[in-house]
């Protein structure tokens, strides 16, 4: 159970009073900064606590604190005389009730922005007056389940969206009537309907005008013709898909265990997964384990500061594109800049609302997620590219095997792709590859880990699995994917593909266990292709699963 702060105020006054006459005895300027530290941290707690006298004494002590270390060493004199009169203060201050007790509410607002829910509609509306372009495009579309009704006329499409508001609109700009009649058909919609519709503009033109145009009349993107259906379906997928999005992971690193508990409930209230720091020097375990999309850290810490933190972190390979917010009390404008350029992104002041904390790390964590998306994902598949697959591969291994559980690693390879864009064209083949990532996504659990090793060929990490479910999954959506129909220029075809696995229990580390992955996906295409293959024993026997 958490001890509520004002129990803990005697511990920290203590600790305090006996540092103060530590420093006394033995006039050390590494005691005179840890003074320092510890009644920074009080000054702080306490009024995010709501013990503004208390806060109040620790924030003039923490000026008398600053300016004895830069003026030198002193035992005695006024400057000692005020010290010591504040610590006695700080005991009275310690008595007095606090004027509030911090709640943590969140409004609605908040709570709405950080828990989009997507709308489960597939239906799309296109209008354009180019009756072949739109025809071409929602042919692409239906190829990915989405139900697409397209308008020729804006007439028809403002009864249309009247009756099915939730239908996500995609709309030309340009009409002959007007070069912006898309524009101002959406907006005058918009005015009408109780949610903002969803609208995703298209136009022949890219410029700053048209644009602008297109976010003042509420669209969530804008594609330039003509138009990157892979790129148009990640959108309208990441509008319609079910799958909610994974809790935001966010790391506190904060000496004060009160205030540590204190964000980390906000956070979690918010929906967030949040883990807690109290010494700055065990974050390396936390950081690897639990890979946070940001770290809140607090400035003063004792050991080594947060910014020297920040850009320990920085150095780190895997994290150089982690969002780091400082969280603390330093107003100095000049102290925040300089913070900042060594490796934060954003600086918030303590006490800070609860509001206020939930919606910051909301918006860094949603723009590091985009901007890392574009770093660790395959730009047509959406799924983990080549480096970021094996990287997770490693982690994912390194994990089981300390906590002795069971994991499997299986390989994908299209049977005959080259005849398929022989065949069809290289676009066919992209929505091949499109489509099995798409099953995969469907089919395997949230908790897998699916990857574009190389053209057509795909890793999937199953944690928890072992070698032969892994298998079985597999073999339901090679069956599953081998029942799709694609088209291409109103010719139908079917494909197929090879799977091989393997298992942590019988490969124990990651270069043998990929190996095997790859001689049994091997072996699959030896034996005739459109089929898995499991390597079960590390003395090479494998067995098809049929
Ligand atoms: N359309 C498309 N084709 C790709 C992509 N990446 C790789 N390819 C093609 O995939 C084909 C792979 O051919 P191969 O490695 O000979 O294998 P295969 O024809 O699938 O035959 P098996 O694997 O033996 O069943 C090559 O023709 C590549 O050009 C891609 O992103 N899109």
């Amino acid at each position: 159970m958490t001890v509520p702060y004002a129990e803990k105020l005697p511990g920290k006054i203590s600790e305090i009073e006996t540092a103060w006459k530590d420093f006394q005895i033995e006039q050390n300027a590494e005691i005179l900064h840890e003074l320092y530290r510890l009644v920074h941290g009080l000054a702080n707690s306490s009024k995010a606590f709501g013990f503004l006298e208390l806060s109040t004494v620790a924030r003039a002590l923490v000026q008398d604190l600053k300016h004895l270390i830069h003026v030198g060493i002193v035992t005695s004199g006024p400057e000692f005389e005020q010290i010591n009169g504040q610590m006695l203060e700080l005991r009275r201050a310690m008595n007095i009730a606090p004027s509030y007790l911090p709640e943590i509410i969140l409004t609605p607002t908040d709570m709405g922005r950080i828990k989009q829910e997507p709308i489960n509609s597939k239906q799309i509306f296109l209008i354009d007056d180019d009756v072949e372009t739109a025809e071409d495009l929602a042919l692409q579309l239906r190829y990915y389940g989405y139900e697409v009704k397209v308008f020729n006329q804006l007439g028809e499409f403002q009864s249309a969206i009247k009756q099915i508001p939730s239908a996500i609109v995609l709309m030309n700009i340009e009409f002959p009537e007007d070069r912006l009649s898309g524009i101002k058909a959406i907006k005058e919609i918009q005015k009408n309907l109780a949610q903002p519709a969803r609208v995703i503009f298209i136009s022949a033109y890219d410029n700053i005008i048209l644009r602008l145009g297109a976010v003042r009349a509420g669209s969530i993107a804008y594609f330039v013709k003509p138009v990157n259906s892979a790129e148009l379906i990640d959108q309208l997928d990441s509008l319609t898909s079910f799958q909610a999005q994974e809790p935001f992971r966010v790391l506190i690193v904060d000496d004060s265990s009160a205030l540590l508990a204190y964000h980390e409930a906000i956070l979690k209230q918010a929906g967030m997964a949040v883990r807690t720091v109290l010494k700055p020097m065990d974050i390396m375990e936390t950081l690897h384990d639990f890979n946070p999309d940001l770290i809140l850290m607090d400035v003063y810490m004792p050991e080594c500061s947060g910014i020297e933190l920040a850009k320990v972190i920085r150095q780190l390979n895997n994290f150089v594109s982690i969002a780091i917010v400082y969280l603390s009390s330093e107003n100095d404008f000049n102290t925040q800049l300089e913070a900042m350029s060594l490796g934060g992104d954003d600086f918030l002041v303590k006490p800070i609302e609860p509001q206020q904390l939930v919606s910051a790390v909301t918006s860094r964590i949603l723009r590091a997620r985009l901007l890392r998306s574009f770093m660790v994902r395959d730009s047509l598949t959406r799924l983990f590219n080549h480096t970021s697959i094996k990287e997770q591969f490693s982690r994912e291994v390194a994990r089981s095997r300390r906590l002795g559980t069971p994991l499997s690693f299986a390989m994908v390879d299209i049977d005959y792709f080259k005849k398929v864009n022989d065949t069809y064209g290289h676009a066919a083949g992209d929505r091949v590859i499109k489509s099995l990532a798409r099953l995969l996504k469907q089919r395997l659990r949230r908790t897998d880990i699916v990857g574009r090793y190389g053209g057509e060929e795909f890793a999937i990490i199953m944690t928890d699995t072992d070698a032969f479910s892994a298998a079985k999954v597999m073999d339901e959506i090679r069956k599953a994917f081998s029942y799709l129909v694609h088209v291409s220029d109103d010719k139908e075809f079917s494909v197929s593909f090879s799977c091989g696995v393997a298992d942590l229990a019988h490969f124990a580390d990651v270069a043998s266990l990929g190996d095997a992955a790859d001689k049994a996906l091997y072996q699959a295409k030896e034996k005739g292709r459109n089929q898995v293959m499991l390597h079960s024993d590390s003395s090479g026997n494998m067995q098809p699963l049929i």
